[in-house]
């Protein structure tokens, strides 16, 4: 696999990418394709898709015409999907099968369970813990076909974290969470390193509300970069992987420069001060 931008080693001993495109509401084959082919073209190599978007075919689709377009090959591209939460449990294997359809790249990079919870189950019933064990073990088997060349979660707490480490055969590589500014996730990022989990950002521009933060912009102004490009730049640089959505390929040009420049120690430190503990994006833990 050439290498053309930064990344990070899994516990798998694959690596993923610290800039990712997000395609959570990137919808149609031609915006899909056009987000993505300025992707390439900016040096992006790892693309953030699950069931729950509907676009995995696109995102398959226009990954098998793009990759030759830009002289690049499968190996070359990391893609994770998620598992939905209407197949938690006992339709985790039909689940799986189905994203690697849809997907047609012939594996996954990264497959994850997207929260913790089972469509149609309240979130505090005992099924939920049975179901996320027996979705796991059907991930754990897709892994050792090599179907799956990593597996992870979503939107766990630390809770859901220990529950799953004291079960498994096959620890998680990664946990996907929101992260940003306004939530510095202290607790999950220290549980993660303990346990060689790969902690990694989604919403990182705040779902875009961060983009007009005060302190955010005045560190652009003074930096000659944007917002979204420092807000960006300050998770990559805390090596937390990064997976900001746009479908405007100008917007996705943007946030992929981020790895020529650097934030200064005070302009790091300013911006870790407005952590709140507030979720922008929504609350997954409340949601079946
Ligand atoms: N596991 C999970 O449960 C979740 C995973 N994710 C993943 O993370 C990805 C990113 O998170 P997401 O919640 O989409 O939010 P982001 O924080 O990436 O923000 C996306 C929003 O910001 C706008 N935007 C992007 N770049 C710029 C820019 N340079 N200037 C101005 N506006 C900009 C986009 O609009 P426009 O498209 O019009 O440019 C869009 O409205 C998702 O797409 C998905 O892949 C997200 C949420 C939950
Ligand atoms: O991944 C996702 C993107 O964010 C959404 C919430 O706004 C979630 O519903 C979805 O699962």
């Amino acid at each position: 696999m050439t290498d053309p931008q930064p990344s990070v080693l899994l516990s798998t001993g694959t690596r993923m990418p610290l800039l990712g495109l997000g395609t959570f509401r990137l919808q149609g084959q031609e915006d899909t394709y056009n987000a993505l082919d300025a992707a390439l073209a900016a040096g992006y190599r790892a693309f953030d898709t699950a069931a729950v978007y509907r676009n995995e075919a696109h995102v398959g689709h226009a990954l098998r015409c793009l990759l030759p377009k830009h002289g690049l090959s499968r190996e070359d591209v990391f893609i994770t999907s998620k598992l939905g939460p209407k197949d938690q449990g006992s339709k985790a294997r039909d689940g799986c099968l189905r994203s690697l359809e849809q997907l047609e790249l012939g594996y996954i990079d990264l497959y994850l369970i997207h929260w913790p919870g089972t469509q149609g189950l309240p979130v505090g019933d005992k099924r939920n813990p049975e179901n996320r064990a027996q979705s796991w073990a059907v991930l754990e088997e897709f892994y050792a076909e090599g179907k799956f060349r990593a597996i992870g979660v979503s939107n766990y707490t630390v809770d859901h974290i220990k529950e799953l480490l004291r079960n498994c055969k096959v620890p998680p590589a990664v946990l996907q969470v929101e992260f940003h500014p306004k939530l510095s996730q202290k607790e999950l990022r220290a549980v993660c390193k303990e346990t060689g989990v790969c902690f990694q950002a989604y919403s990182s521009l705040g779902t875009g509300l961060l983009l007009s933060d005060a302190v955010v912009q005045d560190v652009a102004k003074e930096c000659g970069r944007t917002s979204a490009q420092v807000l960006l730049r300050w998770a990559v640089q805390q090596d937390i992987p990064v997976l900001p959505k746009s479908c405007q390929p100008e917007r996705v040009k943007e946030n992929g420069c981020l790895f020529d420049f650097e934030l200064s120690g005070k302009d790091m430190e300013r911006i870790s001060a407005l952590d709140c503990g507030e979720k922008i994006c929504w609350d997954p833990t409340q949601v079946s």
